[in-house]
């Protein structure tokens, strides 16, 4: 029996409360209006985002909602009005969206699009609603991220969603939803890596990683790339990548890693990534930059409250310090160009897959997570 136009029962992972396992349980997801499309979910990833929200340190954070925001499925139905994708399609769901008409589209200065931030931010569709209904509570549920795509259905503005090749297997191409395309697009795209120079990148989880194997590809094979992370057993991950040289920070003699880095490269690097989130981290990355030309960006996510702080002096001595979302790629343009590199075996995608499990299992992929055992855990939606 035909589903358009109707209300689906389905399950999902839901977030009650700030710091407690999710719930997966049955929802209502709501038709989808004009202008928007509902997708049948096949594959999702956990991103340390996720995680964040989950916790309570996000200032947008708010509950019951459903999380996730690395999904890849088929597009089940759609709203009226509705043109750049089909009933059938094979997509990826996009927290940044690409509408090509607002102010931050025009400008094609970057891929931040400000048509629907304001009410993706508070947890609803454009029209200020929910399509989430929980069936025991009858309670409205929030959306996150314009994805929410811990759930078997879901609903997303068609700004936010983008078809890709049938043929890419649709448990790979979810990953290209946050972390994969985050850390190398912000190597590939928003930094500007020249062959011999020397790249830092703090934190290997998928983003940092993903950070590495595209400072390796605009390097081949001239310049070095260090991977900093407190855990060892991210040095086997790092040079699986492309990482040339692999630092533990806490293994230093109790110098401050910054000056360490400086010294063993005889003055910082061209290019350093903070893919941690910590803000001590952060001003590390920047004050191991070069001298004069260094540049430091920010893609690690901080907890509310949290400031980075460095001395103006850094900057007066002339390094950069910016930072990227979605690693600088406008979703619907780009990211079909990233589904065929993977198709074409240029971009690693299944090195990423630590474990594989059901939605019914969403709560022990956090805390692999947590654990430092998971880079991306896959979770079926189905099961
Ligand atoms: N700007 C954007 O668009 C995006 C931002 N993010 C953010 O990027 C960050 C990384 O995400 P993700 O890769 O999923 O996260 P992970 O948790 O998988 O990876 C983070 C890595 O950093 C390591 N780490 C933690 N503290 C330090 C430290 N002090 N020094 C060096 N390494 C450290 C962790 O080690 P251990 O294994 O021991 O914990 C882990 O290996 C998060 O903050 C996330 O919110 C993610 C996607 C998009
Ligand atoms: N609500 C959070 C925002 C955190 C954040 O910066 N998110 C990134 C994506 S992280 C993906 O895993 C992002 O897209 N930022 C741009 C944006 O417009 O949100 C907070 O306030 O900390
Ligand atoms: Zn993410
Ligand atoms: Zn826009």
């Amino acid at each position: 029996m035909s589903t358009v136009g109707k209300p689906v029962i389905c399950k999902a992972a839901i977030a009650w409360e700030a710091g407690k396992p999710l719930v997966v349980e049955d929802v209502e997801v709501g038709a989808p209006k004009a202008h928007e499309v509902r997708i049948k979910l096949a594959y999702t990833g956990v991103c340390h985002t996720d995680a964040y929200t989950l916790s309570g340190a996000d200032p947008e954070g708010a509950f019951p909602v459903v999380l996730g925001h690395e999904g890849a499925g088929i597009v089940e139905s759609v709203g009226e009005g509705v043109t750049n994708v089909k009933v059938g399609d094979h997509v990826i769901a996009l927290y940044t969206p690409e509408c090509g008409e607002c102010k931050f589209c025009a400008s094609g200065k970057t891929n931040l699009c400000g048509k629907i931030r304001a009410t993706q931010g508070r947890g609803v569709m454009p029209d200020g609603t929910s399509r989430f209904k929980c069936v025991r509570t009858g309670e409205s549920l929030l959306h996150f991220m314009g994805c929410s795509t811990f759930s078997e259905y879901t609903v997303v503005a068609d700004i936010s969603v983008v078809a890709v090749q049938p043929e890419a297997p649709m448990d790979r191409t979810c990953l290209l939803g946050c972390g994969i395309t985050t850390g190398y697009g912000a190597a590939t795209i928003t930094a500007n890596i020249q062959p011999g120079d020397n790249v830092a990148v703090f934190g290997a989880g998928c983003v940092g990683l993903s950070v590495v194997q595209g400072a390796a590809a605009k390097l081949k094979g001239k310049g070095r790339i260090f991977v900093i992370d407190i855990n060892d057993d991210k040095k086997s991950w790092a040079t699986k990548f492309g990482a040339t040289d692999f630092v533990n920070p806490t293994k230093i003699d109790g110098k401050r890693i910054q000056d360490y880095l400086v010294d063993v490269t005889d003055g910082g690097f061209e290019w350093t990534f903070d893919c941690t989130g910590n803000v001590e981290v952060m001003r590390a990355a920047l004050e191991c930059c070069h001298k004069g030309w260094g540049e430091s960006i920010i893609i690690g996510v901080a907890a509310a409250g949290k400031e980075i702080s460095t001395r103006p002096f850094q900057l007066v001595t002339g390094r950069v310090w910016r930072g990227c979302a979605f690693g600088g790629v406008k979703g619907r343009s780009q990211l079909p160009g990233l589904v065929q590199d993977y198709l074409d075996g240029v971009l690693k995608v299944d090195e990423f897959i630590t474990d594989r499990r059901g939605l019914s299992d969403i709560n022990q992929a956090f805390h692999d997570m947590h654990s430092g055992l998971a880079v991306r855990t896959v979770l079926d939606v189905s099961k």
